[in-house]
């Protein structure tokens, strides 16, 4: 690795093009952008998505030439898909799972910004790494990333009528005590005059949501997952963990009212009870908040409460996700009963959507939940928003929340401010 004359991970882009991963997470000063790819390994099931995490999370699977750099992201960025169920091809090359050491890396440390080039070892390596490197330090833009593009108009179609009706469906089935919640989900389809830029997306998107992580993995035949999510689903660093329960929705200007309204409780502490019970044979003590706290966005609010863990011995991000994922934050109470009722009524394939998506390094990982996202190629995005439904939800006004959600994508593909 060397340090860089530059600022901006990001900036990058104007040297080497679209990254193949980007991720940027201001609460833990997580920024990082990869171009290329020098490994990648694929999961065609949750079992070998588990197998995957728990190598990559154990031992380093590089070998640095110099010192091993200690606050890396990474080196490995991916997610798998929410479910096994797969009907859409634009899904397709992304596999149920997929992880990337990128070729190059660049990312924030402290003040600095540090790059490192991965190869596959082999005669030669050594001096293919150290060249590519001076060459990455001598031309890599010192500057920030200027966003340059006008803002575009966008046809944007989405099945309103189809929507309330699977939110009808589901308050009759909760009613009838076959489950207590379930987050259902939709797509919307959106298409650009032009094709998107999908680095000034990024630089909006991270603009826009300083408390989300920005995020983008790409999949080898150039289809971009990308959004810019507020949902941690797992970060272990060692034995400690930290993850939240977050759930629960109104728009900026119903902040106040959000935390004394009944149904959005019940909507969180749906959420607060499955991750302290799943969490409870992994870790040696929890810390969970005492109550809700708000999470303010750009234009609403969420209720959180934030958890801490002591993991214990050999418990680490692949035993997390797998115990965690999916929380009722995005699937439902009981979990299977509400998986089954996605899958036959939702009438959607999520692909990474509401998934873990991250990185994950030797002993230490990030995983966030996959919302406010869309798989973007050319001027085509397909984006993904859900509202979780309970006894006493209405379909108009899910359909609003879900519209409200919409709006940091789209925000961010239009080009507008607003
Ligand atoms: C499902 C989404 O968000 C999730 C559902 C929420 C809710 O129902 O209140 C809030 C935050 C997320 O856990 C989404 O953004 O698509």
């Amino acid at each position: 690795m060397r340090y860089l004359a530059a600022v901006d991970p990001l900036a990058g882009a104007e040297l080497l093009g679209e990254p193949s991963v980007y991720w940027d997470y201001p609460p833990a000063q997580e920024v990082v952008a990869g171009w290329g790819e020098a490994g990648a390994l694929e999961a065609h099931s949750a079992q070998e998505a588990q197998e995957i995490l728990q190598r990559l999370s154990s031992a380093s699977t590089v070998r640095w030439l110099d010192q091993a750099p200690a606050c890396l992201p990474g080196p490995w960025f991916g997610g798998r898909r929410f479910a096994a169920e797969a009907t859409d091809a634009g899904w397709g090359a992304f596999g149920f799972g997929r992880w990337t050491l990128p070729e190059r890396l660049v990312w924030r440390e402290g003040d600095r910004l540090a790059a490192a080039v991965f190869v596959p070892a082999g005669p030669g390596a050594e001096d293919k790494v150290r060249s590519m490197l001076v060459g990455l330090g001598s031309k890599f833009p010192a500057g920030p990333l200027s966003v340059r593009s006008e803002p575009q108009a966008l046809r944007v179609s989405a099945g309103r009528s189809a929507f309330e009706q699977s939110v009808e469906r589901a308050t009759e089935a909760i009613a009838s005590g076959y489950f207590q919640k379930v987050v259902l989900a939709r797509a919307v389809e959106i298409e650009g005059e032009r094709p998107f830029d999908q680095v000034e997306v990024l630089a909006r998107l991270r603009e826009q949501n300083p408390r989300c992580a920005t995020f983008l993995f790409r999949a080898p035949d150039d289809t971009a997952f990308l959004g810019a999510t507020p949902e941690t689903l797992c970060r272990v660093e060692g034995r400690e963990l930290r993850t939240e329960a977050l759930a629960g929705t109104a728009p900026a200007a119903q902040a106040m009212e959000l935390v004394g309204r009944d149904k959005e409780r019940r909507e969180h502490e749906a959420v607060v009870r499955y991750i302290l019970e799943v969490l409870s044979p992994l870790a040696e003590h929890i810390d969970a908040d005492a109550a809700p706290l708000l999470l303010t966005l750009r234009g609403m609010v969420h209720l959180r409460t934030g958890i801490q863990a002591s993991l214990r011995e050999g418990v680490g991000v692949a035993e997390l996700v797998a115990a965690m994922h999916p929380t009722p934050a995005v699937g439902g109470t009981p979990s299977a009963v509400a998986m089954s009722f996605l899958l036959e009524h939702e009438g959607l394939d999520r692909g990474w959507y509401a998934a873990p998506v991250g990185w994950v390094g030797p002993g230490r990982a990030h995983q966030m939940v996959a919302l406010r996202s869309a798989r973007v190629k050319g001027a085509q995005a397909r984006l993904y928003v859900g509202a979780g439904i309970v006894a006493g939800s209405k379909a108009e006004a899910e359909w609003r929340e879900t519209e409200l959600k919409s709006l940091t994508m789209a925000r961010a593909l239009g080009g507008s401010e607003g």
